[in-house]
């Protein structure tokens, strides 16, 4: 990734107030520049510290292979390691199918002994000046925390729900196709299949996330410590789809946690179900999918996959409006002149977006107003992808439109028939 200002010096003054005592002045120095090898240790320390967990070695070695140094920034103060971010160089499906690649940031952090004196802040602008000296069109990330990454830009993309069923009261339908193909897989099967099929998943939904080798490997090591008490993992495997989970075992209760379920035909989908169902002595099976799951509609009593828990997976931020918005496919037909207002990096402005709709692309480019809606970056990154609505945004008070009818339009043109998952977190 090419590099700008590889060095910053910033004299940060921040006041602070202690209990009963004189706000005081203290200034100190921090420099953000590009990581080194030797920065490692350090950098492994912080990010232990800040995740609550110590990095494993295998971590590690994924982790330098997915972000050589020069996708890595740092900052020190004196010679000590306060701050992180990385990115990984990925790319993401948008609506209609083109790939784009895309830096995913990741492993952020900074020392507790260092925070909310802006230092994440300085780390971001460098690095999405280096995301826009490069010519990247979005970048993307999972959040820690839901309150972050809103002044950056950033809107979450997906929402995964988790559903709990109890397996013993599983029935299907009469409706319910029973394939079958599907065998129980080694892990060294796995390793030869898994990976073909999720990428033909990843290509054919929105949202998705290309999967680096590096990954894979992580994957498959299957080490303890991603197990949280679990079994290693089992593979079932379809020619078109793939489950791969864990049991949990307590109290002799033996529960299956779904890791990863991917099929690219409703056909190997309800296969994998199947199969899973068919674990007789198991007696849940927890599973994270997204809003439109077809779980419920493969059963007898569509209640049973029991939803417990909701978690946006994938966030982005549009750093090229005019490229990324000329790059995706449209559910209807817009002409419109529209405003994006962009407080971190300055890359908003007023935008015409022309598209014949029904699944044509689009056509934008800058433009003179008056606009007839106006939308943070962060707001139309997330109904970029289709899980977020400019109509549900609207309403709560967070997109401007000239009249009902302009938002409408904007509305139905964004909106997406196949809704968007992620694949990866990282
Ligand atoms: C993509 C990823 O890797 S996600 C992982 C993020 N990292 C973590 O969750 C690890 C634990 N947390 C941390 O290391 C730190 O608290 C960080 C990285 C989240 C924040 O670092 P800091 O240097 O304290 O942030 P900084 O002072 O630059 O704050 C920047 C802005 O974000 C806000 N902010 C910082 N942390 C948070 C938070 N946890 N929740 C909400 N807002 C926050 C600040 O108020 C500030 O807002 P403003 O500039 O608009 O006034």
């Amino acid at each position: 990734m090419q590099s700008v200002n590889p060095e910053i010096v910033l004299t940060l003054s921040v006041a602070c107030a202690k209990l009963g005592a004189v706000a005081t002045e203290n200034a100190f120095g921090v420099v953000v520049r590009t990581g080194t090898d030797d920065d490692w240790p350090e950098i492994l320390k912080l990010d232990s510290f800040a995740f609550g967990g110590h990095i494993a070695d295998l971590k590690t070695g994924i982790t330098r292979d997915l972000a050589p140094n020069e996708n890595v920034l740092v900052a020190t103060v004196g010679d000590e390691l306060v701050g992180v971010t990385m990115n990984y160089d990925l790319q993401i499906t948008v609506p209609g199918g083109a790939l784009v690649d895309v830096p995913g940031v990741t492993w952020v952090s900074v020392s507790p002994t260092h925070r909310r004196k802006g230092i994440l802040r300085k780390l971001l602008t460098e690095q999405h000046a280096r995301f826009l000296a490069a010519g990247n069109p979005m970048s993307i990330l999972t959040a820690s925390e839901g309150g972050i990454y809103g002044r950056f830009g950033y809107g979450p993309i997906t929402t995964e729900y988790t559903r709990t069923l109890d397996r013993r009261f599983v029935q299907f339908r009469d409706t319910t196709a029973d394939p079958g193909g599907v065998r129980l897989a080694t892990k060294e099967q796995a390793k030869t299949a898994l990976p073909g099929i999720y990428d033909r998943w990843r290509r054919s939904c929105p949202g998705a996330v290309r999967r680096p080798d590096a990954f894979w490997r992580g994957v498959f090591a299957d080490p303890e410590s991603n197990r949280g008490g679990a079994s290693a993992l089992f593979y079932l495997l379809h020619k078109d789809g793939f489950a791969t989970y864990r049991v949990r075992d307590e109290k002799s209760r033996m529960a299956v946690e779904v890791e990863d379920l991917f099929a690219v035909t409703a056909e190997a989908y309800t296969a994998v179900w199947r199969a899973l169902c068919a674990l007789d002595l198991m007696e849940t099976i927890t599973v994270s999918e997204s809003r439109t799951s077809l779980l419920p509609y493969l059963l007898t009593n569509p209640r049973l996959p029991k939803v417990t828990g909701a978690f946006d997976l994938l966030w982005a931020r549009i750093l090229d409006f005019p490229r990324m918005l000329s790059a995706r496919s449209y559910a209807s037909e817009l002409d419109m002149v529209f405003e994006v207002t962009d407080g971190f990096l300055d890359q908003g402005g007023i935008f015409h977006l022309r598209t014949d709709g029904a699944g044509a692309g689009g056509v934008c480019e800058p433009a003179d107003g008056p606009a007839q809606v106006r939308i943070t970056a962060a707001d139309l990154s997330s109904i970029y992808f289709g899980e977020h609505r400019a109509d549900t945004l609207a309403q709560a008070g967070r997109i401007w439109s000239e009249s009902d009818a302009a938002l409408d339009l904007f509305d139905r043109a964004f909106a997406t028939a196949d809704t968007p998952q992620g694949g990866m977190f990282f």
